[in-house]
């Protein structure tokens, strides 16, 4: 954890949630949310982004997008642009996330333009990055991460307040992780070149992501440079989530 940073824990609930199940997490998660200091985020589906803002207003837990189009508007048939996120309530989106690069082709440029375009309609992106398990063994982990940092940070992305999350794609829905000391050595690659790129680089928040649970959430955010996690299957579980969360509490020391 960066001492001073206030832990941000993020559940991508990909595509998963009806209107009922998926409204009752998010009142379950915000019933649980009093008292834990970390700030908590729940990205529903798009079909859900709105009805969960509303049921989460006045409360302490914000809501995300998954994705956005790098265009406001337009012929996009199919895509959400950021002011519509904005609109619906949202305050983050994430952009970038290994299943969006892999299953839709998503480019470093891509992902560029759809945070530059979160900016611009007020909203935080979430910039997700990672190896593959190839990348790994191949001792490419690092040079693959700061690549992708590179070509998906807009300009100023460190002083407008973005979020990176590190999720290297072998550990994500595995129950695989990396070990303490791989995720503490790539988030200080990360945090190094942060600060070469930007001065405000030293505060931008990391978030861990790829099969965090409440029964290693601790150990991972205590790691230097870890503010946060971007929990994905663990997320649909308010009690889960919400150990999570109190785990980052811990962590931080607060
Ligand atoms: O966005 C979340 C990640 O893909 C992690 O998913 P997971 O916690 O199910 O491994």
């Amino acid at each position: 954890m960066t001492p001073g940073v206030r832990p941000l824990i993020a559940g991508n609930w990909k595509m998963h949630g009806l209107r009922a199940d998926g409204l009752a997490l998010a009142r379950a998660v915000a019933e649980g949310a009093r008292g834990l200091d970390a700030e908590l985020v729940v990205c529903p589906p798009a079909t859900l982004i709105a009805a969960v803002a509303e049921a989460l207003a006045g409360t302490p837990v914000a809501v995300g997008g998954q994705d956005c189009h790098a265009r406001e508007k337009g012929p996009h048939t199919g895509d959400i642009s950021a002011p519509m996120l904005a609109d619906a309530g949202a305050r983050y989106v994430i952009v970038g996330h290994s299943e969006r690069r892999a299953g839709h082709g998503e480019t470093d440029a891509m992902v560029r333009a759809k945070a530059a375009a979160a900016f611009a309609a007020g909203l935080v992106p979430i910039v997700c990055v990672g190896e593959s398990e190839a990348e790994r063994l191949a001792g490419q982990a690092e040079a693959v991460v700061t690549r992708q940092l590179a070509g998906s940070l807009p300009e100023g992305f460190a002083a407008r307040g973005g979020v990176v999350a590190y999720e290297p794609v072998w550990a994500i829905g595995t129950g695989r992780t990396p070990t303490e000391a791989d995720i503490a050595a790539m988030h200080g690659a990360i945090r190094a070149h942060l600060a070469r790129t930007a001065p405000e680089g030293a505060g931008v928040r990391l978030l861990y992501g790829g099969s965090v649970k409440p029964g290693n959430a601790r150990a991972i955010l205590a790691q230097p440079d870890v503010d946060g996690a971007l929990v994905g299957g663990a997320s649909l579980v308010a009690a889960d989530f919400l150990a999570i969360a109190a785990a980052a509490g811990v962590s931080a020391g607060r």
